[in-house]
C-alpha cells in the first residue's frame, strides 16, 4: 500500500516517496514549511529466526526498501506520508491541539453511538480511499506487460484494512509450478503481533477520522473474555445477529449481510503470484460457537483468563514465536495458556475469540473481512496497553533480532506506508498515540507472598479476637453487677473496691 502520488513509473524508477502536502505547491515533505524532511529509509537488516529460510525472494524482506528507498520523515506533532497532517493525537493547522480519543467498550454505547459507530463503518467500506491505493502484483511484474502501468487499485477505506492484514499474512511465491512457502507471517506469532494490530487500528482509526472530518472519533471495543457461548455483539444494532435462515449467515437486517469480502482468491494467489485485489465476492459467513467438531472453541475465554496474562511478567520469551512459554504476547494471542504453559492444543484470549466466530472471521487470511475483528483487536490491544501501563518495560525489552521475519524491534512493519517500527508502537497509547482505553480489569490475583501474608494476618487477628473475647468472657464473670439472678453453679469472683479484697461467691 503506498501513496497514489508515489507509484507512477517514474516514482517507483526513481525508489523515493517524497510527495508535497497538498496545500503546498512542490515542497517535498513540506521541508519549507518546517514539517519534514525527505530522507533514506533504515530497514532492519538483523538476523531473523529461521522460520523463513529464504533470502530475497520475498518483497516484505527489508520493508519497504524493495520498492521506496527515502521517505518523508515528520518532525514535531506533524504526520502523514507528506507531513501534510499530524501526528496520532494531534489536531489544528499547526497540530497544535490535542484531541482525546476515548475507546469504549460497545456494550456500553448508547443506542444512538451504536447505530452512528456501525454507519460509520458502512461508510468506511463504501468510501474509496483518498491517498492510498494497493499492488495486485509483487514488484517484478509492478510495470505490468507494457512495462509502464504500474499495477496498483483504488480500495475503499475498510478494504485496505483487509488489504493490509492479507498481504502481512500471505504467503511466498516461489515462481510457477512450486508451492508458495506458508512458514512465513509478518503480523502474527511473534512480538510483533501486538504492535502490528495495534498500528493497524490506528491507521483505520485515523482513516474513519478523516472520512467523518472528526478527529476525536474512536473505535470502541469488544471485551470478549465473558466466557459462556453467547456473541453479546452479535445483535443487529451491533455486529449482526445470526440469520434465522442460515445459521452461519448474518441477519438480513444488518447492514453486513450486504458486506462482501476480499482476498478470497487465495488458490491463483499462491500457484499464479498475484495479489489481492479490491474485487468484492462472497457475504461474510459467521456461526459463533457452532464449530462442534473443535468443542474447546465453542466457549469465548473467561476474565480471569485476561488477569491471568497480565500478571506475566516477561513481554516475550525465546523463540519469541507461537511455541513460546512464559510470554505475555504468546498468551494473549492465544498459542500458549492465559497463565503462559505452551501446549500445542491450546487456542486462548485472541485466537479463541477469532476461532468461536467459526467463519471468515476465523481464517486468517480474510478474518478483518468480518467487522467483529475492528472489535476483538482494539480489546486485544486494550489488554496490550494495560500490561504496558502495569508493567513499564524499557524500550529493550522488546527483542532486537532473532525473532520471526518482520518482528524484530527495528523492523518496518508491513506493508504500512509512511515506514513505522515495532519500537514505535511499544509505548503506552495515552502518552504517546493519543488514545486511551476507557475499561476496567479483573482484579489481580494475590501473589504466593501475598497470599501468606494474608494468611498470617488473618490468623494474628482471629488469635486477638479469641485472646479478647476470652478475656472478656472472664471479666464479665467476675464483674457481672447486681441486676441479675446469678445462675445456679455460676461462680464469681467478687472485688470489694472499699477493703480491696477478692472473695468467690
Ligand atoms: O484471523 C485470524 C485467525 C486465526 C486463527 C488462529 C488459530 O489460532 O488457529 N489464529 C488466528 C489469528 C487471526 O488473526
Ligand atoms: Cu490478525
Amino acid at each position: 500500500q503506498f501513496p497514489r502520488a508515489c507509484v507512477t513509473a517514474e516514482g517507483l524508477g526513481s525508489a523515493q516517496c517524497c510527495p508535497s502536502p497538498s496545500a503546498l505547491e512542490s515542497d517535498p515533505c513540506g521541508a519549507r514549511s518546517g514539517r519534514g524532511q525527505c530522507v533514506d529509509v533504515r530497514a532492519d537488516a538483523r538476523a531473523h529466526g529461521p522460520q523463513y529460510p529464504y533470502d530475497g525472494r520475498d518483497d516484505r524482506e527489508r520493508w519497504p526498501r524493495r520498492f521506496f528507498t527515502r521517505a518523508c520523515r515528520c518532525s514535531g506533532n506533524f504526520g502523514g506520508f507528506d507531513c501534510g497532517g499530524c501526528a496520532h493525537g494531534f489536531t489544528g493547522d499547526a497540530c497544535e491541539r490535542r484531541v482525546p480519543v476515548v475507546r469504549r467498550n460497545v456494550m456500553q454505547l448508547s443506542a444512538e453511538e451504536k447505530r452512528f459507530f456501525v454507519n460509520a463503518l458502512d461508510q468506511a467500506k463504501r468510501t474509496p480511499h483518498p491517498d492510498i491505493v494497493i499492488a495486485t502484483r509483487r514488484y517484478a511484474e509492478i510495470l505490468g506487460p507494457d512495462n509502464s502501468t504500474t499495477q496498483f487499485q483504488n480500495i475503499s477505506i475498510y478494504n485496505l484494512f483487509v488489504w493490509t492484514h492479507y498481504y502481512s499474512v500471505s504467503k511466498t511465491f516461489l515462481g510457477a509450478g512450486q508451492d508458495s512457502f506458508g512458514g512465513v507471517d509478518f503480523s502474527h506469532e511473534g512480538p510483533g503481533f501486538l504492535t502490528w494490530h495495534r498500528y493497524h487500528l490506528l491507521q483505520l482509526e485515523r482513516d474513519m477520522q478523516d472520512m467523518l472530518g472528526d478527529p476525536s472519533f474512536a473505535l470502541p471495543y469488544w471485551d470478549f473474555a465473558i466466557g459462556g457461548s453467547e456473541c453479546d455483539i452479535c445483535t443487529d444494532d451491533l455486529m449482526g445477529a445470526r440469520s434465522s435462515f442460515d445459521i452461519s449467515s448474518i441477519s438480513s437486517n444488518s447492514i453486513f449481510s450486504r458486506w462482501r469480502v476480499i482476498c478470497e482468491s487465495v488458490e491463483e494467489y499462491d500457484t499464479l503470484g498475484t495479489i489481492c485485489n479490491s474485487s468484492e465476492s462472497s457475504p461474510i459467513r459467521r456461526n459463533p460457537a457452532g464449530n462442534v467438531a473443535r468443542p474447546m472453541v465453542q466457549r469465548l475465554p473467561e476474565p480471569q483468563d485476561v488477569a491471568a496474562c497480565l500478571e506475566l511478567n516477561a513481554f516475550d520469551a525465546p523463540p519469541f514465536y507461537s511455541t513460546s512459554s512464559d510470554s505475555f504476547r504468546n498468551s494473549i494471542e492465544g498459542y500458549s495458556a492465559p497463565q503462559g504453559n505452551y501446549d500445542p492444543a491450546v487456542r486462548s484470549l485472541h485466537n479463541l475469540a477469532h476461532l468461536f466466530l467459526n467463519g471468515t472471521g476465523g481464517q486468517t487470511h480474510l478474518s478483518p473481512n468480518d467487522p467483529i475483528f475492528v472489535l476483538l483487536h482494539t480489546f486485544t490491544d486494550a489488554v496490550f496497553d494495560e500490561w504496558l501501563r502495569r508493567h513499564a518495560p524499557d524500550a529493550s525489552v522488546y527483542p532486537l533480532e532473532n525473532t520471526p521475519i518482520g518482528h524484530n524491534r527495528e523492523f518496518n512493519m508491513v506493508p504500512f506506508w509512511p515506514p513505522v517500527t515495532n519500537a514505535e508502537m511499544f509505548v503506552t497509547a495515552a502518552e504517546n498515540l493519543g488514545y486511551s482505553y476507557e475499561a476496567e480489569w479483573p482484579a489481580r490475583p494475590l501473589t504466593p507472598t501475598q497470599i501468606v501474608t494474608v494468611a498470617v494476618v488473618t490468623a494474628l487477628i482471629a488469635v486477638a479476637i479469641i485472646f479478647a473475647a476470652s478475656t472478656c468472657v472472664v471479666r464479665s464473670r467476675a464483674y457481672r453487677t447486681e441486676g441479675r439472678q446469678p445462675l445456679l453453679g455460676d461462680q464469681y469472683q467478687r472485688y470489694d473496691d472499699h477493703n480491696k479484697t477478692q472473695s468467690v461467691v
